[in-house]
């Protein structure tokens, strides 16, 4: 890789357009300067890596696959641990041996991780007993502290997002390799999950199943390396372009430009306009790209995102997370998919189904409904069962903590029990037993397919 994408081939027309979402940094001299630095760093992920996930994403988007994505709403410096990640990690790999045997298709795994520092706001500020400040809009731009000084963005924080990520990186390949990964243990957990959790019960068929499969792998003496090891690839909203650009660099091999900030990126909601700098700077690199699509998305925009990045059509570029809230998505989603696959492209479809459901609680609280979360999942799938196509996978905001941030679950939080662990920096995530009885349900809507 030769290092500054931006005086070679070049990422620069998105300078051109309007960037929403960016922060208003006070030092312009001190952001250089920082950037300058960023763009000699090492790559953070291969090229390679974003190409092998390429072609897992494009099994999803052929029917072949399920991709399993997700992790915080925001990371946060102060929660780089060994336990944090190793409890983010262990869910999503519980979550995905339920979808793997039920499904019986290879499930991707990708995480909101190592780079899901940014945060776009609805407003960009916030006033609190008379006073206004500048939102906060994640660990890279400012602090949620609400102080001045807090929340004025700070160019610094973007060596610190490259250094966190790198280090969040670093244990997740260890993790991931190096034995805690093994699907028997990972199994044991789950089967603990069974047993303990009061909605357990209801899995326990499904459970005692991937028992018996496991039984007779082994019996039968097979014991594949994929038993021991699993593909993992980061991810992350590609939010600050300056950040994104600097770690943009030239593949000696091919020769095109890469993202090596995370494996897969993708274009939120409230960035993805059709003239603006979001999309003309993704369209300009290699990498596997997720769109969001709310429910104001018209089929026009749907087939134009298309048309911009992935003129070639190749199946594992573009990915459409879609966000509609569970009131709509049987009503916006099937016109989409009808036109969209009509039209001959072959994108993944997946279902975020957190960020149509939230809502402020009397006690103030974000949250979301662990019932909504499941309705929107149970009509993304009614949709594409419907039309005969692929519900490709879920994209979702979670922890491997014990927090209390979204109300319901089979280990039931009230809206009472809110203020007890609620530690998101941003929005309400599901904690590990939500996650883990989202993922036996959607394992149980698979089946039922
Ligand atoms: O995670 C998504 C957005 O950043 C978040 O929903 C914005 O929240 P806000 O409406 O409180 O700004
Ligand atoms: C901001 C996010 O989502 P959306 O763009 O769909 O609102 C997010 O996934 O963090």
């Amino acid at each position: 890789m030769t290092v500054n994408a931006e005086s070679s081939i070049s990422v620069a027309g998105w300078r051109d357009l309007p960037a929403a979402q960016q922060p208003d940094y006070p030092d312009q001299d001190a952001l250089r300067g920082v950037i300058e630095d960023l763009q000699g760093y090492p790559p953070l992920v291969f090229a390679g890596e974003c190409d092998q996930l390429r072609e897992r994403l494009g099994a999803v988007a052929r029917g072949e696959a399920f991709l399993l994505q997700g992790g915080d709403c925001a990371e946060a410096f102060d929660q780089v641990g060994a336990d944090q990640i190793r409890a983010k990690l262990k869910t999503l790999l519980q979550m995905s041996a339920v979808l793997t045997y039920a499904a019986s298709v290879p499930v991707v795994k990708v995480g909101r991780i190592a780079g899901q520092y940014s945060k776009p706001r609805s407003k960009p500020v916030e006033t609190r007993d008379g006073v206004t400040l500048p939102s906060y809009r994640g660990d890279s731009v400012n602090g949620p502290e609400f102080t001045a000084e807090a929340r004025t963005p700070d160019p610094e924080r973007l060596r610190r997002m490259y250094h966190a990520s790198a280090a969040t990186l670093n244990l997740v390949r260890g993790f991931t390799t190096g034995g805690y990964a093994d699907l028997r243990q990972v199994h044991a957990w789950n089967q603990d999950f069974v047993r303990t959790s009061a909605s357990g019960q209801r899995y326990e068929v499904l459970a005692r199943e991937i028992d018996r499969a496991l039984s007779f792998m082994q019996a039968c003496g097979a014991d594949p390396a994929e038993f021991h090891s699993v593909e993992f690839y980061a991810s992350h909203e590609a939010l600050l372009l300056d950040y994104e650009a600097a770690l943009t660099r030239v593949d000696s091999r091919s020769g095109k430009l890469y993202d090596v900030s995370g494996h897969m990126v993708w274009v939120g909601e409230r960035t993805r306009q059709l003239d603006g700098a979001h999309i003309e700077f993704v369209s300009g690199i290699r990498n596997p790209l997720g769109v969001k699509l709310g429910p104001s998305t018209t089929v026009e925009e749907a087939l134009t995102l298309i048309d911009r990045l992935d003129p070639e059509r190749e199946p594992g570029r573009l990915t459409f997370i879609t966000r509609m809230g569970a009131d709509r998505i049987r009503d916006r989603l099937p016109d989409l998919v009808e036109k969209v696959t009509a039209s001959g492209a072959q994108v993944a479809w997946v279902c975020d189904p957190m960020h149509g459901n939230t809502f402020e609680a009397a006690s103030g609280h974000k949250t979301r409904r662990f019932d909504d979360v499941l309705d929107e999942v149970k009509g993304f799938f009614e949709v594409h069962h419907g039309l005969g196509t692929h519900p490709g996978g879920i994209h979702v905001e979670l922890t491997g903590d014990d927090v209390t941030e979204c109300v319901g679950g089979g280990n039931e939080i009230f809206v009472d029990d809110l203020h007890q662990r609620y530690e998101t920096a941003c929005d309400p995530r599901l904690n590990r037993s939500q996650s883990l009885d989202l993922a036996f349900l959607v394992a149980e809507m698979y089946r039922a397919q």
